[in-house]
């Protein structure tokens, strides 16, 4: 499992004055299941970006556990969140044309010659256990709480210790974001995963065990 240490984090981009993230300290515990809310723009994304190594740390550092992203080159980086990340991204990022199983699979099929028959059978496990009825169906067939649903079996199916998930339940109605948010919550116990998840939801974020306030690129007291 992960504990996470950030020191002296500042991320800037081109045009802007001030710095899009600025975090002079946080320590995560392992396990620990933690909203990031805040407006529209104080930095959610970027601060999931920095953490699962998609987002290039030009100042400071961010280490899990061992691991230092700030010291990782990209591929380096692309290889440790393989590795390490199950990752719910906000639009879903399924592929249309592929089986819910096969997206499931998908990211196990890029990583390796042949794929393990093991992971086929872990696949039709998580998408049984998220509650998909048909593991067969085309993606672009499926509702929206549905592809969700892809999109988390997805992520854990590299057992990962730490999911990362931006807004998850925001393009869900009510039943289906609760839904979704058992699920997440559920899954990452069952792994034992540390849980990051930026939300709007006050629902979702009350459910989870620490509250992130970002305002401006800062953490809010
Ligand atoms: N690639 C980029 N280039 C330039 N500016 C960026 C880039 N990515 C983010 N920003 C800026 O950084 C700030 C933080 O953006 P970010 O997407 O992290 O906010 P957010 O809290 O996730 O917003 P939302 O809730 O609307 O998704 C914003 O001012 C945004 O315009």
């Amino acid at each position: 499992m992960a504990a996470l240490s950030i020191r002296d984090l500042e991320v800037r981009f081109p045009g802007l004055a001030q710095p899009a993230l600025a975090i002079p300290a946080l320590d995560l515990d392992r396990g620990a299941r933690v909203a990031v809310s805040g407006p529209s723009g104080c930095g959610k994304t970027t601060l999931l970006n920095v953490l699962s190594g998609l987002e290039k740390i030009g100042h400071g550092h961010v280490a899990w556990a061992d691991t230092d992203l700030s010291r990782l080159g990209e591929g380096a980086r692309d290889r440790w969140r393989a590795a390490h990340v199950g990752l719910v991204m906000q639009d879903f990022h399924l592929f249309p044309g592929l089986s819910a199983l096969e997206n499931v699979l998908l990211p196990q099929r890029l990583g390796c010659w042949r794929l393990q028959p093991s992971k086929r059978v872990e696949a039709l496990r998580l998408l049984e256990r998220v509650g998909l009825p048909n593991p067969r169906q085309p993606v672009e067939t499926l509702s929206r709480g549905q592809m969700q649903r892809v999109a988390v079996a997805r992520a854990l199916i590299a057992r990962p210790e730490i999911l990362i998930a931006d807004e998850p339940t925001a393009s869900l109605d009510a039943e289906a974001g609760a839904a979704v948010a058992d699920l997440l919550l559920d899954l990452a116990q069952e792994a034992q995963a540390t849980l990051i998840v930026a939300t709007h939801d006050p629902r979702l974020a009350g459910r989870l065990s620490r509250t992130l306030r970002l305002d401006a690129g800062r953490l809010a007291a």
